[in-house]
């Protein structure tokens, strides 16, 4: 599979603290790719540094091979394809779950969409099982329903790579569940979904590959089983 996202040797400083320590990882076009591990262990600072956040204090993080991440500016990563959904929602409770989905993942003001943005944005929404909500405003929508309209509101952007914050946190079993199957189906071959998440139930439901984070570095990195038998992944995090 073709490499998205290549972190080389990088580490992150804050002061004496070291967030990320010498980590290489490859993220792969087609897979959906969990980091997990335990609180403090770099997961956020890994995501901060691909989008432009925190800049690197050494090493690098390159997109197809080519374009430095660790260099480019917060503003620019929507333009390279690449987007992130924070584990609380951010959608516009004044504004329609239609409205919403038209407005992309730009985050501008609402202007009428056109005839072909409608449509995209009812297809999106159809996607993600709201088309029978779109007229509702978004501030009625349960929790569940609102990670699902932000979802909408990314994949309407078709992004190469999706970073997806904590996605099933405060959700109901039954929501986690028909999260995982919508996060399943977004997986396409020329997407690149990343995933962190503390739920590993959740994890094992739709991981391609996982990597464990443990004080900065990669401590394992394989399928869901296999880092499920690691003893030191249940030493360090799944043991406690
Ligand atoms: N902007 C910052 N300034 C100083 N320290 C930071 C900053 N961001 C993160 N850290 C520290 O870096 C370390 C790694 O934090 P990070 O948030 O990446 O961990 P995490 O794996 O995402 O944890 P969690 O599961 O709790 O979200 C922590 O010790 C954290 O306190």
């Amino acid at each position: 599979m073709t490499d998205a996202i290549i972190v080389d040797d990088l580490t992150v400083r804050f002061g004496s603290l070291t967030a990320i320590n010498g980590l290489s990882l490859a993220i792969r076009y087609g897979e959906i790719h969990a980091l997990i591990g335990p609180n403090g262990a770099g997961k956020s600072t890994l995501l901060d540094v691909i989008c432009g956040v925190t800049r690197p204090t050494s090493g690098g993080v390159r997109l197809d091979h080519e374009v430095e991440l660790g260099r480019t500016r917060e503003a620019g990563i929507a333009a390279l394809g690449l987007f992130r959904k924070f584990q609380k929602p951010s959608v516009f409770d004044a504004l329609t779950v239609f409205e919403n989905a038209t407005l992309g993942s730009g985050h501008g003001r609402w202007r009428r969409p056109s005839e072909a943005e409608a449509e995209r944005a009812m297809a999106t929404l159809t996607r993600v099982g709201l088309a029978g909500r779109a007229g509702v405003l978004a501030g009625e929508l349960a929790h569940g329903e609102k990670q699902w309209l932000e979802i909408a509101m990314v994949v309407a952007a078709a992004p190469k790579v999706l970073m997806l914050d904590e996605p099933v946190a405060g959700l109901s079993d039954e929501e986690r569940d028909r999260t995982a199957s919508l996060v399943r189906e977004l997986s396409a071959p020329d997407c690149a979904i990343v995933v962190v998440e503390h739920d590993m139930d959740f994890v094992a439901k739709i991981a391609d590959r996982v990597t464990v984070l443990h004080e900065g570095s990669a401590l394992f990195e394989g399928s869901m089983d296999k880092v499920r038998a690691d003893q030191r992944v249940i030493d360090v995090y799944l043991g406690r």
